[in-house]
């Protein structure tokens, strides 16, 4: 068999950008890197290596890792039952693990591209989205890194049989190890419905940049989401569908508009129950302000958090360096970066 090569990167996201939740997702300059070999040894077991952020804690075993399982979930829903023999997979990723920065979501998208490749499936966009959210069931971060920018979602509503498709047990459309020896798995996993996610892209003022001001510790998406209520008062809804309505647009207006903005991230949906979860949020999001620090333009939680998400048009050092003062009297030490909105993912086939 001849051997293959091909490069997959997908970008960081944030999703929420305040009122947003489940909603609006912004895709950001740090990468996951797949560099993928097919046919280039004759095991049938992957080889899977790992530098960067999570190497020390993320699985090399193909039937237990994110990615791969993503792409053996895809391939099997196209009759292939295996990896290819003689597949490598080397990971890069400057994405960390559990901060709000969309990891997850970056190693589900980077799974169903892989599954489309390795299966030499030519998935369209919508179809990898799809896949994508058969397993990361809200669309912000999934459809952001996969087109890339600032971008709005929905799910469609289903029919009752393809809500059924779409609602069985992760473990069902993931399972976590290899079938025992001898057996292998039927290949008729969970389909995922057609259509299920819808997107379109915001326009983005080129001057603005995020300041993604990092805790150095992991809240998980799942935690998160478990302190949020199941009902909201019409209140805090109107509230923030009133700031989500001006925000969008707002984002792409030059010169942007500090005070517009800063009121139109504010959020009432998720923020004041995660405050449980990280010290100093609220000093955090109230303290910094356009008035206080010139260049600021607005400033939320990044996706589930613990990372504070600050969107500006300069004095980025003063932003992050009164941050981390809040977060230092409560034990926290961060870390900031000054990000770039980046494009989605991509697919390089090496010759
Ligand atoms: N590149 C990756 N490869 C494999 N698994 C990953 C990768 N990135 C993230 N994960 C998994 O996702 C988890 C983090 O997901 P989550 O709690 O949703 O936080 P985040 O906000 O970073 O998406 C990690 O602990 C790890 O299990
Ligand atoms: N809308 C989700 C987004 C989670 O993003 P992540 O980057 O923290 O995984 C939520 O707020 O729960």
């Amino acid at each position: 068999m001849p051997i293959r090569s091909f490069t997959i990167r997908v970008p960081a996201t944030s999703a929420n950008i305040g009122p947003g939740f489940d909603v609006v997702g912004l895709s950001l300059s740090l990468h996951l890197t797949l560099t993928v070999t097919v046919g280039a040894h004759d095991s049938i077991s992957p080889k899977i290596t790992y530098s960067g952020e999570g190497a020390d804690e993320v699985p090399l075993d193909a039937y237990k890792n994110l990615t791969t399982r993503v792409a053996l979930y895809v391939l099997r829903c196209h009759n292939i039952a295996k990896f290819p023999v003689g597949l490598t997979i080397h990971c890069d990723n400057e994405i960390p693990f559990g901060r709000g920065l969309g990891s997850s979501g970056a190693a589900v998208i980077a799974g169903v591209i892989l599954g489309s490749e390795l299966g030499q499936l030519s998935l369209p966009v919508e179809r990898l989205l799809d896949f994508a959210l058969m397993v990361e069931r809200h669309p912000d971060n999934v459809t952001a890194a996969l087109v890339g920018g600032f971008v709005g979602s929905y799910l469609r509503e289903l029919d009752g049989a393809a809500t059924e498709a779409a609602s069985v047990p992760l473990s069902e459309v993931l399972p976590e190890y290899p079938p025992d020896a001898g057996e292998e798995w039927g290949l008729n996993p969970p389909q995922p419905p057609l259509g299920i996610g819808h997107y379109v892209r915001f326009g983005w003022s080129e001057s603005i940049k995020a300041l993604a001001i990092i805790p150095r510790f992991e809240l998980s998406t799942a935690k998160a989401r478990g302190v949020l209520p199941l009902e909201y008062s019409r209140k805090d809804l109107v509230f923030n569908l009133q700031r989500l309505a001006v925000l969008t647009t707002a984002l792409a207006r030059n010169p942007p508009d500090p005070e517009l903005i800063y009121e139109a991230m504010k959020d009432r949906v998720h923020q004041p129950y995660r405050k449980t979860l990280i010290p100093g949020l609220p000093e955090v999001t109230s303290n910094i302000t356009p008035s206080t620090h010139p260049g600021l333009l607005g400033i939320c939680l990044s996706g589930a958090g613990p990372t504070i998400l600050a969107l500006a048009t300069g004095g980025y050092e003063a932003i992050a360096n009164d941050a981390a003062a809040i977060f230092k009297t409560h034990g926290i030490e961060v870390d900031w970066k000054v990000l770039e909105i980046a494009g989605g993912s991509i697919v390089q086939r090496n010759p």
